[in-house]
This record gives structure tokens, C-alpha cells and sequence, in this order.
């Protein structure tokens, strides 16, 4: 059956004050490794002989994730190609990136507020809103379903990503993209309508 599967990267370490990560490139944990090391055993089996290509947002969480995925004896003879893509990055959230909510809330007042009075379309300086990066990821998805007309295609992303992809196939409004679930290493079928 023609479809995608969309997965998120294993655990980040710990980060306990919450500071916002964005698209910076942060590596997994030596748990999140393990995470995908245990989905490449239970899950990957199931796409043997229909997976057409490997789609990855090219931060290293993801890139790390996707190669991982890819380590099982079913794919030693023919391995799937494992694309990169820029598009498929998470949310760049500019100036916010790296500090926490009180810290965000002294450099740049009433900036935290503005947006979640308008979450979909709030655009921190440097950065991007959830309407933007909902339309690229779904630029580069379409795109690479185009190249690959037929076939699984396994997507890897970040939940920010996963769930803008989600809240368009569901039609569900961007105000609700955070009510969507996105464990790490959580997996989502999108069939082909
Ligand atoms: O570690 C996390 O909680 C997030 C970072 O915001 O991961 P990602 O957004 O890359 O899915």
C-alpha cells in the first residue's frame, strides 16, 4: 500500500529548564539512540520490500535517526536511499532559540503573550511561525512524493513538523498543532487518499 510513514527522532539529553531548541542542531541521547535502535528491530521489519526511500530533515537528531533505522539485515542487500532534506527542519524560532520562557519574557516583553494570542501566524524576529513551516514541510513531503510516485515512503522529522503535516492531513486548525501527540520515536501512518 502507498502511504508515508512519519517518525520522530529519539530522545534530546535532558534539558531540564526547558530552553526552546528549534533547528539547532542538537544530537540524541545515548537513550534516544537506544529508542531507535529499538525501533529499528520492532518496526522497520513491517516496511521490508515496499520502502521506497528514506525522506530526513537534515539536522543531526534526525540524520542519526534515519541511519539507525536503516541498520537491520533486511535492508543490507538494497538499502533505501536516505534523502536530506532542508525543508523538513524544525520550527526556527530566531531569537528565542537556546532561552528559556523567563528569559524570553524579560529580553523581549510581551513577545511570549503576542504569540500565543496568535499562535499559527507569530513570527519571533529571526525566526518562523507554525504557518510557514507548515507550508515548506508540506512543499518538500509533496515533492518527494512526486519522485517517488509508488512505494512507503518514512519520513523523519521533529514533532513540530510531524504535527503541522498532521494538523493538515486531519484538517485540523494550527491552534490545536501542540493537542497532537509526538512522543519521541513515536510512529504515524498518513495513507495515500
Ligand atoms: O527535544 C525536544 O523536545 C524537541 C526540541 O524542540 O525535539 P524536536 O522539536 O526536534 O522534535
Amino acid at each position: 500500500m502507498n502511504g508515508m510513514w512519519f517518525v520522530r527522532h529519539g530522545a534530546l539529553p535532558p534539558n531540564p529548564e526547558r530552553r526552546i531548541v528549534g533547528n539547532r542542531d542538537i544530537p540524541l541521547s545515548p537513550a534516544g539512540r537506544e529508542q531507535i535502535r529499538v525501533l529499528a528491530r520492532d518496526f522497520m521489519p513491517i516496511l521490508a520490500g515496499r520502502l521506497a526511500a528514506v525522506v530526513s530533515s537534515d539536522l543531526g537528531r534526525c540524520r542519526e535517526t534515519a541511519s539507525i533505522l536503516l541498520t537491520g539485515n533486511e535492508w543490507a542487500a538494497s538499502p533505501p536511499p536516505i534523502h536530506l532534506e532542508p525543508d523538513l527542519r524544525e520550527l526556527n524560532l530566531g531569537q528565542w532559540q537556546g532561552l528559556t520562557k523567563a528569559e524570553i519574557e524579560q529580553r523581549f516583553p510581551g513577545q511570549y503573550d503576542a504569540r500565543g494570542r496568535n499562535f499559527p501566524h507569530y513570527c519571533p524576529e529571526g525566526g518562523e511561525s507554525f504557518a510557514q513551516l507548515q507550508n515548506r514541510a508540506l512543499d518538500a513531503v509533496n515533492r518527494w512524493r512526486r519522485h517517488y510516485p509508488t512505494g512507503t515512503l518514512l519520513v523523519v522529522a521533529h514533532a513540530g513538523v510531524i504535527r503541522s503535516l498532521l494538523a493538515y492531513y486531519m484538517a485540523l486548525p494550527l491552534n490545536d498543532v501542540l493537542r497532537i501527540p509526538q512522543e519521541y520515536a513515536c510512529q504515524t501512518f498518513v495513507p495515500e487518499w
